[in-house]
């Protein structure tokens, strides 16, 4: 695991947004088309802002959430929602978008279709990952139902999930697509993250799912 610490963070964001636009166009130079794999939830939200305005051919990059809360797309809960708002705009606004929100009753009566949709962009091209207080990362959270599953390498790529520490039933990508991308970073902020993170580094995947994906990540932190 890389660990990389920014005096602030808008050079987080800054140096993120630019990290990763270059890995995407690096890999464009050489592939008709990319894959941005990328959380929802409260931190990312200036990174997407300075990587939305990027110089990148955005028309062959494929943007889609690592997770999905079951809400519809205009509740204020929705990933899709804060990617619509932050990131889909701009130059990014020219990018393929594959909505894990499909209207189906339960994320379950989904899955079958999204990962089929997904699958003609695995692997992932760059992957940015979140992470709660509770070491969950995309709808991995520990004690959810299905974990052990989600966390298997004989998992499907898209998963529904359910736990206690989410609001609402959830979708998720599962380890093997999680881990398998090109470059994978991982985002957090603030002191309580950093402590989780290094608890995390010392527990299994099971009771702290991030950890799945510690070893091949560059971790990204500001206070
Ligand atoms: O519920 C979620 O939480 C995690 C972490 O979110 P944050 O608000 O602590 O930044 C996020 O990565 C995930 O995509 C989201 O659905």
């Amino acid at each position: 695991m890389d660990f990389v610490e920014y005096p602030d963070r808008d050079m987080l964001a800054l140096s993120l947004a630019d990290r990763m636009a270059s890995q995407l166009a690096q890999h464009l130079r050489s592939n008709e088309r990319a894959s941005l794999c990328v959380p929802g939830g409260t931190s990312p939200t200036q990174v997407f802002e300075t990587l939305s305005g990027t110089d990148i051919d955005w028309g062959r990059v494929t943007v889609f959430l690592g997770d999905e809360r079951w809400v519809d797309g205009d509740h204020k809960r929705s990933n899709s929602r804060l990617l619509r708002r932050h990131l889909l705009k701009d130059r990014a606004q020219d990018a393929n978008y594959i909505d894990l929100y499909t209207g189906d009753g339960q994320p379950d009566d989904a899955t079958d279709m999204l990962s089929g949709m997904l699958s003609p962009y695995l692997p992932i091209t760059v992957i940015l990952l979140g992470m709660g207080n509770d070491m969950h990362t995309a709808s991995l959270f520990p004690g959810a139902d299905h974990l052990a599953e989600a966390l298997s390498a004989t998992a499907p790529p898209v998963m529904a999930i359910r736990a206690e520490g989410a609001d609402e039933p959830r979708i998720t990508l599962t380890r093997p697509v999680l881990s398998n991308a090109i470059h994978t970073h991982l985002l957090i902020m603030g002191p309580e993250k950093r402590e989780a993170l290094e608890r995390a580094q010392k527990m299994e995947p099971i009771d702290a799912p991030i950890r799945a994906f510690l070893d091949q990540a560059t971790v990204h932190w500001a206070e």
